[in-house]
């Protein structure tokens, strides 16, 4: 078995891409409609999903928002450079809502940015 994708329900499906792919760097890979359920499928990611795991955004037609609740943590990203990477982020215009930095009680250095919808995303460095 292997890890295939991770799904997000988001309310607004061209913010979300132009999110990933603009401020993330990732890639649209597909996206479908499903007019009998209607909702849309957008699967996005840095490989093609035969490769390695991608997240799948679901469009629910005329659904705006949702509770995130208090169970969600977070999709994780590896980076070079935790630092540069929330400057870049900034630059493209991302909200970051913890600046890069060992993480509390361990060593890691992470940050924390958060998608359009709320849900945030962590960046871990990669150790030399
Ligand atoms: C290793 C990396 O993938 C992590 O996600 S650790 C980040 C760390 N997580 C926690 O503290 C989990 C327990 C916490 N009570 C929770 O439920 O979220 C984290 O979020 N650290 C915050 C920080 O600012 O360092
Ligand atoms: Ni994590």
């Amino acid at each position: 078995m292997r890890i295939l994708h991770t799904m997000l329900r988001v309310g607004d499906l061209d913010r979300s891409i132009k999110f990933y792919t603009e401020v993330l760097g990732m890639r649209l890979l597909r996206r479908n409609d499903y007019p009998d359920g209607k909702f849309t499928l957008a699967f996005i990611g840095y490989q093609d999903e035969s490769e390695g795991a991608v997240i799948e955004l679901t469009h629910n037609w005329g659904v705006e928002s949702y509770e995130l609740g208090t169970g969600y943590g977070h999709i994780a990203l590896e980076v070079e450079d935790a630092y540069a990477a929330c400057a870049e982020i900034k630059a493209r215009g991302g909200v970051v809502t913890r600046e890069a930095g060992p993480m509390k009680h361990g060593t890691t250095v992470i940050a924390f940015v958060q998608d359009p919808d709320g849900y945030k995303v962590e960046l871990i460095q990669r150790k030399s």
